[in-house]
């Protein structure tokens, strides 16, 4: 029989970037949406990027087929299903509110459909989970403020609120005032920062916007100052390394910065990012980032160990989770 995968929080996981070919082509038909391709082996092999915004067009392009609430239910049932196989115990899920209000869908029907599904994690995959709302940072401020005030009556539904989209001219200074008012309001705060973007996008996203976990974050270590003061408090990254591979921020896995990362004393997790784009789930991001990288055991669990750490758990929840990947046997 296989070994069962580490447990593992996943903290950096894009629900839109769960989407695969079958379900879009299967909500494409159920909505009457056309789509630019003919087969999903011909939408599968549009998905060669050069950077990071290769992607993103053919993410919001394909979200078109995202409609109802019953869609955003089946997408994140979906990905909890594949999460529950890859060990996933705790998930804290991203989601682009923007990215669908903007094409007619009230944030009220993203929201529920997404809540639906969340709510009977525990029960049905065993996974507890938590929803991050996301600004697109190529959007303006105002955008994000409108969407904040929109989303206000669900917030007992959302964790945190987060940053993400086209990094680089869109710094996180930008959002100052929607990250004021959702710490006002009680959310956790993170950030994509350092993915593209410059080390100083990192400084910014926890002086300005207070967050506290930095999404991606792997252009820190062009400042070797930072990359101390990250390790010294603590600052979770979330390392999403198929990713970093094919959106080219780093060349081939085997010269990824994870194990130079983890040396330097920071707080990295594995996550997957976009599964569906990206070539893997979690449990995929840390079987390839191993043998890439000839990670041992004891780094797996290192790595799995802070996942928990990172995650917005209470504390006796985090220490349930630390005791079940302590007990692992590979
Ligand atoms: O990796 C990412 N970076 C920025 N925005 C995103 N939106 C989905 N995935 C990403
Ligand atoms: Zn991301």
């Amino acid at each position: 029989m296989p070994a069962k995968p580490l447990p593992k929080a996943e903290l950096h996981l894009h629900i839109e970037g769960t989407l695969e070919p079958e379900l879009a082509f299967a909500l494409a038909e159920r909505n009457g949406v056309a789509l630019p391709y003919a087969t999903t082996a011909e939408l599968r092999s549009a998905y060669s990027f050069t950077d990071l915004q290769s992607f993103l067009d053919l993410y919001y392009a394909l979200m078109a087929v995202l409609r109802t609430e019953d869609d955003f239910a089946e997408l994140a049932d979906a990905y909890l299903t594949r999460a529950a196989a890859q060990g996933v115990r705790h998930a804290e899920i991203f989601f682009d509110p923007q990215a669908h209000t903007a094409r007619g869908v009230p944030i009220g029907t993203v929201i529920e459909g997404l809540a639906r599904a969340l709510d009977d994690s525990e029960r049905r995959y065993g996974i507890g989970t938590r929803l991050i709302m996301c600004f697109l940072r190529d959007e303006s401020a105002d955008s994000a403020l409108e969407t904040f005030e929109a989303a206000r009556p669900y917030l007992h539904r959302i964790c945190a609120v987060g940053l993400d989209s086209a990094e680089v001219g869109n710094p996180p200074s930008k959002f100052r005032e929607v990250f004021r008012r959702a710490a006002e309001a009680g959310l956790h705060r993170v950030a994509h920062a350092g993915e593209e973007g410059p080390a100083e996008y990192i400084t910014e996203a926890l002086d300005v916007l207070g967050v506290e976990r930095i999404d991606h974050g792997l252009r820190c270590l062009e400042d070797p100052a930072l990359v101390e003061r990250l390790a010294r408090e603590r600052v979770p990254l979330t390392v999403c390394p198929l990713s970093n591979v094919r959106l080219r921020c780093v060349d081939r896995l085997a010269d990824h910065p994870l194990r130079a990362m983890l040396e330097a004393g920071l707080l990295v997790t594995v996550n997957s990012d976009d599964p569906s784009y990206f070539g893997g789930y979690v449990d995929d991001n840390f079987t390839a980032i191993r043998d890439a990288l000839r990670l041992d055991d004891e780094t797996l669990r290192l790595l799995a160990a802070n996942s928990f750490h990172a995650a917005f758990l209470d504390d006796r929840t985090r220490r349930d989770y630390l005791a079940e990947v302590a007990a692992h046997t590979f």
